[in-house]
């Protein structure tokens, strides 16, 4: 089967049959009753008058309210109709797993619009380059390899990866005997995630680890200004709506503000924030952050780290002497280190990710503002030449706008028009 077609399969939400949609009616009715007689509940409130307030002295913990966001609002809106929706299918054909199917199957295509949305700048630039190529040439010869060579570039996707990258396309190419060039816009696609993977299964290298015995724990590092604090505030909201009590500990005791920037995410989003006054030792605020969490019983804690780098023998020092306090504390934690970077800084963003892996083990990567790019390729050349894998992407500036990245829905998300394209041309054969 053709790749543009598995991505298809695999993103895009099919036709639904005529039954099914009957169905969806049926079970909307059913759901849209019972909402209205049902009390408007808020799920974050609930949780907040669970929680106890701890009465530490030394420590200042904050326990904040959950003030919930329109998209918030609006969200927990969405997902209480899904489970509703979910349930009644279950009821009708309690051994059937149509309702289970489909739940996944718009999963799917909503991570992939995000992605298609998140990757607009990088899409029009790339794919107008590449269309423009395959226009101008009548075969894949040198040259066109030359300038497919500049296109890549030009996309960040950094220079070893892209020629490993075109050794492979001319291989194949070969292989597959193909002289016209629009096939081969298939081709650089299926090669895109190839190079991604390398010799790793996706499922290897995606997702973030987690301590399933006990309490999970998060380091972020990153330089100030790349978009920390948002993410975390991110992964928090995440995390929380996923069911998982989740703390944060504001370890980033030397940028003014910084601390009074997370404990406004930890009240947005409605998770406890510990912190101590500006310019304390951050090692001491994690600490006091794992005590809080074990009292608690949370199941995440977050932490967030000061990101200087003007001196990397004093970085080393500040976060080799934060992974001493944790892994002390939760053995086995933290169970990743990961590094934001801002996607729209280029190829600095690629020598802040060397400093930071040689000052600690960066175990993944946060690329934030990918929707703010026209260079997404700086993805793989993370990816390939830091063998470091993206564990998440910040597509978007809203609490939810963030994704695990999927290097098959990056791929579709790079090439969403194309695939269209491709179809209409199929069925017109
Ligand atoms: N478009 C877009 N904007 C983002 C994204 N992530 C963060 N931002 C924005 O980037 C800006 C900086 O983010 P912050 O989280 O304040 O920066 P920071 O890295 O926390 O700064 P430090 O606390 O000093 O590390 C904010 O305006 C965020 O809204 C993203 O994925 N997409």
């Amino acid at each position: 089967m053709s790749f543009f077609k598995k991505l298809k399969e695999k993103f895009v939400k099919g036709p639904e049959s005529e039954e099914e949609k009957e169905d969806q009616k049926l079970n909307e009715t059913e759901g849209s009753d019972e909402k209205e007689n049902s009390p408007e509940t808020d799920p974050a409130e609930s949780e907040h008058q669970e929680l106890d307030l701890q009465g530490e002295t030394e420590t200042l913990e904050t326990e904040v309210p959950a003030e919930d966001t329109e998209e918030d609002t609006l969200e927990s809106t969405v997902d209480e109709e899904d489970d509703q929706n979910v349930e009644n299918l279950e009821e009708s054909f309690p051994e059937e797993e149509i309702g289970a199917e489909s739940q996944e199957e718009d999963e799917k295509a909503s991570i992939a619009s995000k992605f298609k949305m998140g990757l607009a700048k990088t899409r029009n630039s790339f794919s107008t380059k590449i269309n423009d190529l395959v226009a101008r040439y009548r075969t894949v010869d040198e040259d066109f390899f030359e300038e497919l060579e500049e296109v890549l570039i030009s996309a960040d996707v950094g220079v070893t990866t892209v020629m490993e990258m075109i050794e492979e396309l001319e291989m194949e190419v070969k292989r597959r005997n193909v002289q016209d060039p629009q096939k081969v816009k298939e081709i650089i696609s299926e090669k895109l995630v190839e190079i991604y993977y390398g010799d790793d299964r996706a499922e290897e290298i995606e997702g973030l680890n987690e301590n399933p015995g006990g309490l999970t724990i998060y380091l972020f590092v990153g330089v100030n200004g790349v978009g920390k604090t948002t993410t975390i505030g991110k992964l928090a909201h995440r995390l929380k709506s996923e069911g998982k009590n989740v703390t944060l500990a504001a370890g980033d005791t030397f940028r003014a503000g910084a601390i009074e920037q997370l404990e406004e995410w930890g009240k947005r989003v409605g998770v406890n924030v510990t912190k101590h006054s500006e310019g304390s030792d951050p090692a001491a605020v994690i600490y006091d952050g794992i005590q809080s969490a074990k009292s608690k019983n949370a199941d995440v804690l977050i932490c967030d780290t000061a990101g200087r780098l003007q001196n990397k023998v004093n970085l080393m020092n500040e976060l080799s002497k934060v992974k001493r306090v944790i892994e002390r504390e939760v053995p086995g934690a933290p169970h990743e280190v990961l590094l934001v970077l801002d996607a729209t800084t280029g190829q600095n963003a690629m020598s802040q990710a060397k400093t930071f892996s040689e000052a600690t083990d960066v175990s993944g990567i946060v690329l934030s503002k990918l929707d703010g790019t026209a260079k997404g390729g700086i993805v793989l050349a993370i990816r390939n030449e830091l063998e470091i894998p993206v564990k998440l992407v910040g597509l978007g500036e809203k609490v939810t706008d963030l994704e695990t990245f999927d290097a098959h829905a990056f791929v579709y998300g790079l090439f969403a028009d194309m695939i269209e394209e491709y179809e209409e041309e199929e069925e017109l054969s």
